[in-house]
């Protein structure tokens, strides 16, 4: 599945709702059992959740948005399918999320693209499910320390950190990506998927049973003033800096 939503991949509802369909039928096709996930969008894997569906919408925004963005992760992190991610440029927040969910991690060698759960330097909070997500591939330390500081860890620092499986030249990505989709798949589905079931079924199950009350915490959340203060600031900082 490559990603093409330029300028920057961002996460929007649309984008979201694309993306769990594609999973879907992808993981109904028994002829599939593996995905390799990328960027089309040169130098960005994907920027995240679109902030603009997060700023001056309505609460019933909010919550069809929140619910596809928990459905976009269901999907990923509980696919019985070989996941792959082939991170070919910066990857904040919602894009960390996703290369985090899949099986494994390859990130092309360029330290000027970044990668890492952000949220603290937007004022935001990760949920519990993106922080359960992180400390099952880097542990809880790293992501203590990381989540509070709402790092974005340039490749080398990433890979160092486990956050990254391996670093591999840009070029040589996609290669690297089906070598490791290959060495994957040569194991027998079922013993591979339950495992992979044992390892993240806690996890899953924790949004699954607290899904309606994760729903309300990001409404009452995001509808606060000084919430949509701090976003708004953001999407400034970002639009000045680039002038
Ligand atoms: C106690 C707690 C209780 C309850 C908690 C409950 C719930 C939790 C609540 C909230 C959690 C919400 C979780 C959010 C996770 C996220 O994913 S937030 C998104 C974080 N993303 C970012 O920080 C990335 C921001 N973008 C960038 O850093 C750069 O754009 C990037 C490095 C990706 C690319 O840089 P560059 O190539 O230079 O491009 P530009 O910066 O010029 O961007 C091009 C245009 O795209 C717009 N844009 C960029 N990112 C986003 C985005 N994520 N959403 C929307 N729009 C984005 C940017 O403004 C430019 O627009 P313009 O051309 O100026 O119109």
């Amino acid at each position: 599945m490559k990603f093409k939503s330029p300028p920057v991949n961002s996460l929007s509802l649309e984008f979201l709702t694309e993306f769990s369909i594609g999973l879907e039928k992808l993981e109904n096709n028994r002829a599939c059992r593996g995905v390799i996930i990328t960027s089309a969008v040169p130098k960005i894997f994907s920027s995240g959740l679109d902030i603009t569906e997060m700023c001056g919408k309505s609460v019933e925004h909010y919550g069809e948005f929140w619910r596809a963005v928990q459905e976009m992760w269901l999907r990923l992190y509980g696919s019985n399918m070989v996941t792959v991610a082939a991170v070919n440029g910066s990857s904040p927040a919602g894009g960390c999320l996703i290369a985090l969910s899949c099986d494994y991690r390859i990130m092309a060698e360029n330290p000027k693209f970044s990668i890492g759960l952000n949220e603290a330097q937007l004022g935001i909070v990760a949920p519990f499910w993106f922080k359960d997500t992180f400390v099952n591939v880097v542990g809880h330390r790293i992501a203590e320390r990381s989540l509070q500081l709402g790092s974005l860890h340039p490749a080398p620092e990433a890979q160092r950190l486990g956050l990254v499986d391996e670093l591999v030249p840009e070029e040589k990505l996609m290669e690297k990506a089906a070598a490791v989709m290959a060495q994957w798949l040569a194991l027998p589905d079922h013993a591979r998927q339950l495992t992979k079931t044992m390892m993240r079924k806690a996890v899953l199950d924790r949004l699954v049973a607290h899904r309606e009350e994760d729903i309300k915490n990001f409404i009452t959340f995001v509808s606060k003033e000084s919430i949509q203060k701090s976003l708004r600031m953001y999407m400034e900082m970002l639009k000045k800096r680039k002038s």
